[in-house]
C-alpha cells in the first residue's frame, strides 16, 4: 500500500478520537519509530510503498491509540528535560510541567558546591535522572515503592549514564530518611478521587492509579508526611521542592507553613495554574 494512502486512512480513523493536530503528531511520531523518517521524507518519497508487514505493525499502532493507549506506552518511550526515557504501565509518563520544576531546581542549585539531592516518588526516574545529568556535583538519590517503577527507572538512569542511587521504600510508613539533603523534591500522588472527571481516559485507563490518586478526606497525606521527614533530613536552609495540586496551591503552602518552613514560594506551571512550591527550612 502506498504510505500516502496509509497516511490519509491512519489520521481519518484518528480525528474522530483526537483533534487533527494530535493525530498529525501521533502519524509522525510513528513515521520515526517504525520506519526511522521524518515527515519530509514523506514529501520527498511521494510513491513510498509499505510492505503488508509494516501495514500490519503500523495496524497495531493505530489499533492501540484507538483504545486511547498512550503513545508514549505503545512505544515505550517519552522525552523529559532532553532525556529519552522508557515507560511502562508502571511508571507515570513524565510531565512538562514537572520539566519546569526541574528547571527551578537547577537554577537554584548550579552554582552550590557539593550537595546531597533525594527525590520522593522516582516513577520512571525522570526528576532524579535530569537533576543528576545536570547538577555534576550533586549526589543523587531516589525512592519509591513500586520495584516495578524503580526497575524502570534504574534502566534509565543507565541508559543515560546518570549516577543515581535508587531504594525501595514507602514513604508513608518509614520514619526517617537514610540521610541528610540539601534538596528533598517530590512529585508525588496528588489527584483526588473527585477530580476524576477531569481525567482523560488515556490517563485513567493506562497510567498507574498509585501514582496518580489520593484519598479525597486526606490528599495531602504525602506532603505532610515528607515535610515532617524533611524536618529532620534537611541540612540547615535546605529546601523542599513539590509538585502540586493545582486547586491545593493554598492549602499545601499551609501545611509547610505549620511545620515551620520558611518563604514559601507558590509557582504557576506553563498553563497558568498554581503546579510547585518551593520551601526553606
Ligand atoms: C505522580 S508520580 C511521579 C513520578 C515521577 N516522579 C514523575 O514526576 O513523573 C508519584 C510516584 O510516587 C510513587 N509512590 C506512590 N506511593 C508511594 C509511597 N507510599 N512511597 C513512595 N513512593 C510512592 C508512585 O509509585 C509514583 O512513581
Amino acid at each position: 500500500m502506498k504510505l500516502k494512502v496509509y497516511k490519509t486512512n491512519f489520521l481519518e480513523q484518528l480525528t474522530p478520537l483526537y483533534d487533527s493536530m494530535e493525530a498529525e503528531r501521533f502519524f509522525t511520531i510513528t513515521l520515526e519509530k517504525l520506519k526511522g523518517w521524518q515527515r519530509v521524507d514523506v514529501v520527498m518519497n511521494p510513491d513510498a510503498e509499505l510492505t503488508d508487514a509494516e501495514v500490519a505493525k503500523w495496524d497495531v499502532v493505530l489499533n492501540a491509540l484507538k483504545i486511547y493507549k498512550p503513545i508514549q506506552y505503545i512505544f515505550g518511550m517519552a522525552h523529559f528535560y532532553g532525556l529519552e526515557l522508557k515507560v511502562n504501565e508502571n511508571t507515570l509518563i513524565p510531565r512538562p510541567e514537572t520539566e519546569e520544576l526541574v528547571e527551578w531546581i537547577i537554577k537554584e542549585n548550579a552554582d552550590k558546591g557539593k550537595i546531597n539531592i533525594l527525590d520522593i516518588g522516582t516513577g520512571s526516574g525522570c526528576i532524579a535522572i535530569a537533576l543528576a545529568k545536570n547538577l555534576p556535583n550533586a549526589t543523587v538519590y531516589a525512592i519509591d515503592v513500586s520495584d516495578e517503577a524503580l526497575m524502570v527507572a534504574q534502566d534509565n538512569a543507565k541508559a543515560n549514564d546518570a549516577d543515581v542511587t535508587f531504594l525501595q521504600k514507602d514513604i508513608l510508613i518509614t520514619e526517617e530518611l537514610p540521610l541528610q539533603f540539601d534538596v528533598i523534591v517530590s512529585n508525588p500522588p496528588y489527584v483526588r478521587n473527585l477530580e476524576k472527571h477531569e481525567i482523560k481516559n488515556n490517563v485513567l485507563d493506562y497510567e498507574p492509579h498509585l501514582a496518580l490518586f489520593v484519598e479525597d478526606n486526606d490528599p495531602l497525606l504525602f506532603y505532610r508526611k515528607i515535610a515532617v521527614l524533611a524536618q529532620k533530613s534537611l541540612t540547615p536552609n535546605g529546601k523542599l521542592y513539590f509538585e502540586i495540586n493545582q486547586y491545593l496551591g493554598k492549602e499545601t503552602s499551609e501545611i509547610l507553613q505549620e511545620y515551620q518552613y520558611k518563604d514559601v514560594e507558590v509557582r504557576k506551571d506553563l498553563y497558568g495554574n498554581n503546579r510547585m512550591i518551593g520551601a526553606i527550612l
